[in-house]
């Protein structure tokens, strides 16, 4: 069980919920389920092991995305990302993965098939938000924040690619250490929306990425 002694603390804008074991096939995981007190929306954290305050932890912080996560959608590259981070959590012996309800990077399912349709027609991921009176990312990361500090982790090794979200993240508190890509092979529907998330929103990934990666293991040696 984790040392709840900062109750009074953190989370203020959070109910916690009851912590339970999830085994999975990635491997078993602590659950806790988390609310947000003003919007309802609602969160998941699984923990592997014990986070240690004083260490940085191993975390991928992800925001749900129903048709990539749960129906293996091939428009973006959500569903492996997910499970890569559950793999490499576990074999890492030690981390926490933070589902987000986030849907559409905020702006909710109903507004993001819209912005599909516009993608349809041409438009890109961020043109297409933008033209639906969005903006380009609607994301807060004050409750994944609250959450880490929930479970006395100050320090990160972030699995992402996406520069706000680390910044994101520090504006709360939360110091990222490393940034560790977690790169997906693009396919024929995804690649022009990866693309987009390179050049528009900052985004490590693809061949900068990989260099990213190459250098990481050069220094190793
Ligand atoms: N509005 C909109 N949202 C999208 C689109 N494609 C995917 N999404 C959402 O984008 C979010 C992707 O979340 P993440 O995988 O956590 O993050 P990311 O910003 O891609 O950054 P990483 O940490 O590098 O994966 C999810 O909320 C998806 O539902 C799109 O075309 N338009
Ligand atoms: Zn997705």
């Amino acid at each position: 069980m984790f040392d709840r002694q900062q109750e009074n603390t953190y989370p203020k804008n959070l109910t916690v919920g009851e912590q339970v074991d999830l085994p999975s096939v990635y491997g078993t995981f602590k659950l806790i389920p988390f609310q947000d007190k003003v919007n309802g929306l609602e969160h998941i954290a699984l923990i592997k092991g014990n986070p240690q305050p004083n260490q940085s932890t191993l975390v991928r912080i992800h925001s749900a995305c129903a048709t990539g996560d749960l129906f293996g959608s091939l428009r973006c590259d959500c569903g492996p990302q997910l499970h890569q981070a559950l793999r490499q959590i576990e074999q890492a012996g030690r981390g926490v993965l933070i589902y987000l309800q986030q849907e559409g990077r905020g702006i909710g399912l109903m507004e993001k098939i819209k912005a599909y349709k516009l993608q349809e027609q041409g438009f890109d991921t961020v043109d297409a938000n933008l033209k639906l009176g969005h903006q380009a990312d609607e994301r807060d990361y004050k409750d994944a924040a609250e959450i880490l500090h929930y479970l006395h982790i100050s320090k990160v090794d972030l699995m992402t690619n996406n520069p706000l979200k680390m910044e994101g993240l520090s504006q709360y508190g939360i110091t990222v250490e490393t940034c560790i890509p977690i790169i997906i092979k693009p396919n024929k529907h995804n690649a022009f929306y990866l693309q987009t998330k390179q050049e528009r929103m900052g985004h490590k990934l693809l061949q900068q990425a990989f260099d990213q990666e190459k250098a990481k293991f050069e220094n190793l040696k």
